[in-house]
């Protein structure tokens, strides 16, 4: 009898839970205030972070930003002062557990908790499995990945003591589907999707309700990361690439919504959901008429591999 109570109760939560991200794409809830909280970017010299600094310092979030790249990560904090908010920027090798040990505590003795996490860096090799040094595959799963269980180990304690909180994972639409010859990249971020949604389980577990988690999965993005990448002609100009202000202002919506996931654009949930669904050979002629199989031939011939913290290598 309790079983079947249970059940019933449980039907009409997943029914409601549908209803409401029905509701929520035509109706978004008033976002959150982050006014004051003490927000963590990392690879914050970059295009995406840099704007992510630039959208919470709107917000009037105090920024701690983390990059390894000193000159870059320093103008985004200059640019963020502008906004009149208190900014502190760190640099730090992600890809070096110690590294970000030491900087978690520097950032706790100087400035205090942190309250907000974004885990944005991230590093791609660029070139072919047989081709790439192993130093560059490692540093990729390093940096999308490994870094992740650092960083939230450095700050998770004192967002459990306050019960606040929100730990934000830029993942990748690559992190829910896959294609050729950029093992390195799908692993990190596939990787990096199963800790974020393992930690969010085990925030409810143990009953950490006031500390949100947002998974954020974009397509391709124009900041030069993935540059020479590119689909099918016809396909592309359904699916362009992202404008980054678009990718952050969108994440923005979603971090303040306390949405758990979101994948930019909308269509994206698709291919996710199709290599679930689907036989693999199905979704592999889907690949590739759409021109998905070989979309980073281009660039991976192209790339300028870079390595870790700024410098640059010819490939
Ligand atoms: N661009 C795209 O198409 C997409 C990007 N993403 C994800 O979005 C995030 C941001 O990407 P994007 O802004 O395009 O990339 P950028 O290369 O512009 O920014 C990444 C930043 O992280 C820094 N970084 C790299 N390695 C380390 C390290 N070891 N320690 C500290 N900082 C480091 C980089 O420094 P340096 O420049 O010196 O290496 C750079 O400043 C990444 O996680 C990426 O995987 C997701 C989907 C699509
Ligand atoms: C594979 C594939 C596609 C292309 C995906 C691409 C090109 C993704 C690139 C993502 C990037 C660069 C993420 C970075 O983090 C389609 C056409 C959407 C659908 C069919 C399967």
């Amino acid at each position: 009898m309790l079983l079947i109570v249970e059940l019933l109760l449980m039907l009409i939560d997943v029914t409601y839970y549908i209803l409401r991200a029905v509701v929520r794409v035509f109706f978004h809830p008033r976002p959150k205030s982050v006014d004051g909280e003490l927000c963590l970017i990392t690879g914050a010299g970059g295009v995406l972070g840099r704007l992510f600094a630039l959208e919470f310092a709107k917000e009037g979030a105090r920024l701690v930003l983390w990059d390894c790249d000193t000159v870059a990560n320093e103008r985004t904090a200059q640019m963020a002062r502008k906004q009149g908010v208190e900014v502190r920027a760190y640099t730090v090798d992600l890809s070096k557990r110690q590294s970000v040990y030491d900087a978690a505590e520097k950032v706790r003795a100087e400035v205090g908790d942190v309250s907000i996490l974004v885990n944005n860096a991230g590093v791609v090799a660029g070139r072919r499995l047989l081709e790439c040094p192993d130093e560059l595959l490692e540093r990729t799963l390093l940096v999308n990945c490994h870094a992740l269980f650092w960083t939230t180990k450095a700050f998770l304690p004192q967002m459990k003591v306050r019960n606040h909180g929100h730990i934000v994972t830029v993942a990748s639409a690559l992190g829910l589907f896959t294609t050729a010859c950029v093992e390195d990249y799908c692993a990190s971020k596939f990787g990096a999707v199963g800790f974020h949604e393992s930690l969010a389980h085990e925030l409810r577990v143990e009953n950490n309700d006031g500390i949100k988690t947002t998974l954020v999965c974009p397509y391709i993005v124009d900041t030069g990361m993935f540059s020479g990448c590119e689909i099918r002609k016809e396909i592309r100009k359904l699916i362009p690439p992202l404008e980054p202000l678009y990718t952050v202002q969108r994440s923005m919506k979603a971090i303040l919504a306390d949405q758990e996931m979101i994948c930019i654009p909308r269509i994206i949930y698709v291919p996710f959901i199709a290599r679930a669904l689907l036989p693999w050979e199905a979704n592999v002629v889907v690949y590739r008429f759409m021109g998905g199989d070989k979309c980073m031939l281009p660039f991976i011939k192209n790339a300028e591999t870079k390595t870790s913290c700024g410098e640059s290598q010819a490939s």
